[in-house]
């Protein structure tokens, strides 16, 4: 895998570098600087001891952890939450519980979240009077099928789909 080298400040001297758990793995691990309990649906930010000075041309992303989701129902509320290149603050994490009966408890230390750091573009927006045809056309959400959650009462009711 190609890197790119980052500048990082630690602001929590204790707190291990964001690393990468395996060769290929895309996302760095970010840990809890403090001990915190989520009640179940609560939220709460957590930082994270780093600050990074990222290129221009790049951008962190910080994502749950699949673990943590499956096993504790852990997520981040704004995932994946973006860190702009020129952003010199602690990168902090919103963590939510989604469990909808246990506390999710935290220690200090504990990797919560995982920083995947890619190059992106600035789009140059270009105002048209019509856009070009597709094949798609306006056709989103759930347009192509496949609501398996969804039993045949919920959509002949049409739910699921947008409501004009
Ligand atoms: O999960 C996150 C998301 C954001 N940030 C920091 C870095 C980012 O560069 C800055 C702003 O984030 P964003 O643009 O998502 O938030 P905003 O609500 O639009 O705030 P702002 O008005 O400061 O842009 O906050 C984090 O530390 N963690
Ligand atoms: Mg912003």
């Amino acid at each position: 895998m190609s890197s790119v080298q980052v500048l990082l400040s630690r602001l929590d001297p204790d707190v291990p570098l964001p690393a990468y758990a395996r060769p290929g793995d895309a996302g760095a691990d970010l840990v809890t600087t403090s001990d915190i309990v989520l009640q179940p649906g609560e939220r709460g930010v957590v930082g994270t001891g780093v600050a990074i000075a990222l290129p221009p041309g790049y951008a962190g992303f910080v994502h749950p952890r699949s673990g943590l989701a499956a096993r504790a129902g852990l997520s981040v509320v704004n995932t994946p939450g973006t860190i702009d290149a020129g952003y010199r603050g602690e990168i902090k994490v919103c963590l939510i519980n989604h469990d909808p009966v246990h506390p999710v408890k935290l220690a200090r230390g504990d990797r919560i979240a995982q920083l995947v750091v890619q190059r992106v573009e600035h789009a140059e927006f270009v105002e048209v009077a019509e856009l070009d045809a597709t094949e798609r056309g306006a056709g989103g959400y759930g347009s192509t099928g496949g609501h398996a959650t969804l039993g045949a009462d919920a959509l002949a009711a049409g739910e699921g789909t947008e409501k004009q």
